[in-house]
């Protein structure tokens, strides 16, 4: 899929940051988004890229999903264009996380992925012959975190905790503007409690002390995580007369770009505009190698991994497998007893009715014995 950028994005600044030498080849970056189903993820990529990357869902068939109780991965491919600087974009998306009643390890197929893009680059490395590889490592994950006004979830903790570890995390907090400005103040200082409580690891932008503007550029931003969000792709008319990209209602516009509003601009500038090579090489340098090291230290070299065997979700399908056997068996067992009763008593049945004919058949013999006797005395008489 080519999507042209509509307006300028921002990506042709890229030639600017650290690594030139990567800009002259065009980027190739991979953003992951993750979050409970509905919070905007769709809505933020095509907001922060300007174009129609990915249409929206069907939300009727919403019910019909969260019944197969499956977190899909999805992975959309657009190459964006800007003043003739490409960038080859990768969005993966995880469309159902956190839907069901029971979210028990529903984040294993997210990190499954992370893992298995770090494992197949790994495995190509190790090829003799390593032309041009397939790599879908992820640069940024962005995890929504749904405007409750209160504190992390434990859900949300537990995916953080494991994300933060494989990934540059970039916490979001989604659809800010359904809070108010001071509870999403309040809202964003406990989550950063609970992040430092927590030990989770999130992305911090580098700072830079010989260039003075870009390390301040860099606290600014670190300052500002989780960052809030409001995604809209719509444009909308201000009271004094704008048109803006946001969300209208009957007190107002609620301003996409608007650092009042909320800190999209904060965020496409991170992911865009000053941070996507550092989000890169941190991925390659620092989540990579660590993989890598984890990996070799447990297993030869081009020795396949060892396939998850004790997932527990399968464990749990594989107990309701064995159960749902057993009590079929025990059923169809009971049914075969029956059966048996059934044809003993019809044997037993036969079997008397078999006597009652034979011993019919002694009376008859008798009485035909008896018959014989009489008329052989008869015939001496005469
Ligand atoms: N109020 C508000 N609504 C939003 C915002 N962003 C998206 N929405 C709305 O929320 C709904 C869901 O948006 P999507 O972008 O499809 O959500 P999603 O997270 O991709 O959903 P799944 O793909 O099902 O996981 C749509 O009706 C959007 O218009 C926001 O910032 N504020």
């Amino acid at each position: 899929m080519a999507a042209p950028a509509v307006g300028g994005i921002g990506i042709a600044n890229l030639p600017n940051q650290r690594h030139k030498i990567v800009a002259k080849r065009g980027a190739h970056f991979t953003i992951m988004v993750v979050g409970e189903s509905g919070l905007g993820k769709t809505t933020l990529i095509n907001t922060l890229f300007s174009t129609e990357l990915s249409s929206s869902k069907n939300y009727s068939r919403r019910h019909v999903k969260q019944l197969d109780k499956l977190t899909e991965v999805e992975i959309i491919k657009a190459e964006l264009e800007e003043k003739s600087f490409k960038v080859k974009l990768t969005v993966i998306d995880t469309p159902g996380f956190g839907d069901y009643v029971n979210n028990r390890d529903s984040w294993s197929p997210i990190i499954d992925f992370i893992d298995d893009q770090h494992e197949t680059y790994m495995r190509q490395e190790q090829q003799p012959q390593r032309g041009e590889k397939t790599d879908l490592r992820v640069h940024a994950c962005l995890y929504f975190i749904r405007a409750t006004g209160h504190t992390l979830k434990p859900l949300d903790i537990e995916i953080m905790k494991r994300l933060g570890t494989r990934v540059n995390l970039i916490p979001v907090i989604a659809k800010a503007d359904t809070l108010t400005q001071g509870d999403l103040a309040n809202f964003k200082q406990r989550i950063r409690a609970v992040i430092a409580a927590q030990n989770i690891r999130i992305y911090q932008p580098p700072i830079d002390p010989e260039d003075t503007q870009s390390a301040e550029h860099a606290r600014l931003l670190a300052d500002a995580m989780p960052f809030s969000i409001i995604g809209s792709t719509e444009d909308v008319q201000t009271a004094d007369g704008r048109t803006v990209k946001g969300r209208q209602y009957l007190w107002g516009v609620a301003e996409v770009e608007n650092e009042n509003h909320c800190d999209f601009r904060k965020l496409r500038s991170l992911v865009i505009r000053t941070h996507m090579l550092d989000l890169i090489s941190t991925t390659e340098e620092s989540h990579y190698e660590n993989y890598r090291q984890a990996q070799m230290e447990t297993r030869k070299f081009g020795e396949p991994k060892v396939k998850k065997l004790d997932n527990p979700k399968f464990k749990e399908e594989e107990e309701g497998l064995r159960r749902r056997f057993t009590e079929q068996v025990k059923a169809e067992e009971a049914r075969f007893r029956q059966w048996e009763q059934h044809l003993i008593a019809e044997r037993d049945r036969l079997n008397k009715d078999l006597e009652l004919a034979h011993s019919a058949v002694k009376q008859l013999e008798a009485e035909l014995d008896n018959l014989q006797v009489g008329y052989g005395r008869g015939s001496q008489r005469r």
